[in-house]
């Protein structure tokens, strides 16, 4: 799978959020890193096809999103910032098994799938559970197995640690190294970009850096580093 973004460009309220960003992604493990209100969201949603650029064009395995949304639409799964943006169903089986279902598997099929992602996490004991009951972190982790579930060949994920305790972080962490997804991932937590092959930084709607993380990741930090040592909160606002 690969993802290749031209010329992206995007406005929001009229407000330019994205602009001129380029990258051809054929790499496996992806990050997106930048401040608050740089861009990260609106760009995982660009690649997840949930925003359709103002301009510039956003291919997935070589589907023109514009073109055949529905195909692009087929290969790539989103997991969305906040959970409860996402679940809909009463019970966690049927949440995780519904996605299948609309794959074209059988009820029957599309249950047994979702009982085994959950026994995978060790978390069979979920199946009846009412969706409302779960904690954050319990939602955030369904949302994971729910679109993993679909074996998506591109897996766009935005922040999708914050609520996970350490032991479900590094089993997620470990999972994710074993699948053969590509991973784009947006994350504020240079540490869970251990292992990723390629970085986009961005920066007030633009690419200002692209490359490996040994590259990219350390003048990250260095710049948010010295951002943070400011005392005047106002020097950070865009
Ligand atoms: N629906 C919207 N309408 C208007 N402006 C928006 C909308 N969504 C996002 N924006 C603006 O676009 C900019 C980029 O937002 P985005 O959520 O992509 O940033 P981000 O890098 O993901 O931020 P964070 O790290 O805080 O999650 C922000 O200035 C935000 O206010």
């Amino acid at each position: 799978m690969s993802v290749d973004l031209r010329d992206i460009g995007v406005t929001l309220a009229g407000r330019s959020v994205l602009q001129g960003v380029s990258a051809h992604l054929a790499e496996g493990r992806v990050g997106i890193v930048g401040r608050n209100g740089s861009g990260k969201t609106t760009l995982a949603r660009v690649i997840a096809g949930l925003i359709a650029p103002d301009s510039g064009t956003a291919r997935i395995g070589g589907i023109d999103m514009a073109r055949n949304r529905r195909a692009a639409l087929a290969s790539v799964g989103l997991i969305f910032q906040n959970p409860d943006h996402q679940i809909i169903f009463p019970t966690v089986l049927e949440e995780i098994a519904f996605g299948l279902t609309q794959q074209g598997r059988r009820p029957g099929e599309a249950e047994a799938a979702a009982q085994a992602m959950l026994d995978r996490f060790s978390k069979g004991h979920w199946a009846g559970a009412a969706t409302h009951s779960l904690s954050q972190g319990q939602k955030q982790l369904l949302c994971l197995m729910a679109v993993l579930a679909m074996r998506p060949g591109v897996v766009v994920m935005d922040e999708p640690f914050s609520g996970l305790d350490i032991p479900t972080r590094m089993q997620l962490m470990r999972y994710l190294g074993g699948i053969a997804a590509q991973v784009v991932m947006v994350t504020h937590d240079p540490g869970q970009l251990r292992g990723f092959d390629r970085i986009l930084w961005l920066d007030q709607g633009q690419l200002v850096a692209d490359g490996p993380p040994g590259e990219v990741l350390p003048r990250f930090e260095a710049q948010m580093l010295d951002w943070g040592r400011l005392d005047d909160l106002a020097d950070l606002t865009d």
